[in-house]
């Protein structure tokens, strides 16, 4: 039996501004209950914008939701006009960063490389990466998919110490399941969630391999958690357009309930 505590993470993306974040938070907050806390770790990932008021609310309230950036840049400080940094993430008390997502892999060609540098700036900051990754459509229908997704984390985890690997949370994405209402199907999520465990058992331990999270990512609903949950190698959800409705990131939360 797994002692990993779920994790259900809401990636709003580009949706909800400050205003509109701080009501969000507080609709979270005011449906969950200490025994939903107890039995899983709930963590909302807003846009930049919003992570001050985010903040302030959290710690005003003392609120046990977690929350996160969406992106980081690679550098510290310096001349890289648009891009947020580590030391600035962990002054607003960040607790994960996603790295890799798949939109920006698609849209702003980040690439292996690139992800693996801004996993070790996030360590380096205190922040624990959410890292994405996840097969495109041909490639799956290549067959390809388990060698696709195990050369991005082999790329992403890179050089990585044991002590900072064995916190990183893996979020598997299919970028054919994200945004499509094409949920990928259980054991075909568990499938490839197995092979991240056993690339990280190979590339560290298989005790290390056991204390980490897999996530997976695509389509996540209320009507389809459970199922994706009772999956072994599965330990949480990285929630897009569901995570926009406070009633819905809930029930998602609640995936013993459904
Ligand atoms: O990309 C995702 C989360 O990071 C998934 O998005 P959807 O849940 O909207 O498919």
């Amino acid at each position: 039996m797994s002692t990993r505590t779920p994790l259900m993470a809401g990636n709003w993306k580009m949706n909800l501004n400050h205003l509109e974040a701080i009501a969000h938070v507080q609709k979270l907050a005011f449906a969950l209950a200490d025994k939903d806390y107890e039995a899983v770790e709930v963590a909302v990932l807003p846009p930049f914008t919003d992570l001050r008021s985010v903040q302030t609310l959290v710690d005003g309230d003392k609120l046990k939701i977690k929350y996160g950036a969406q992106d980081i840049s690679a550098h510290d400080s310096g001349a890289f006009t648009g891009e947020i940094s580590g030391p600035m993430l962990a002054k607003l008390k960040c607790t994960y960063v996603a790295i890799g997502h798949s939109e920006r892999r698609q849209y702003h060609a980040e690439t292996d490389e690139l992800v693996n540098a801004k996993v070790k700036a996030a360590y380096k900051h205190g922040l624990t990466p959410i890292l994405c990754v996840g097969e495109e459509l041909e490639v799956r229908e290549a067959g390809n998919h388990v060698s696709h997704t195990l050369a991005q984390v082999e790329g992403g985890l890179k050089d990585l110490p044991a002590e900072q690997a064995e916190t990183v949370v893996i979020a598997y994405e299919p970028v054919w399941a994200i945004g499509t209402g094409k949920v990928c199907g259980a054991e075909d999520a568990q499938e490839v969630c197995a092979a991240i465990r056993g690339k990280i058992a190979e590339l560290y331990s298989q005790d290390l391999a056991d204390k980490v999270r897999i996530q997976y990512g695509g389509s996540v609903k209320a009507g389809n958690v459970a199922e994706i949950m009772a999956q072994a190698d599965i330990d949480g959800a990285l929630v897009g357009g569901a995570s926009l409705d406070a009633d819905e990131f809930v029930k998602i939360v609640r995936f013993r309930d459904q």
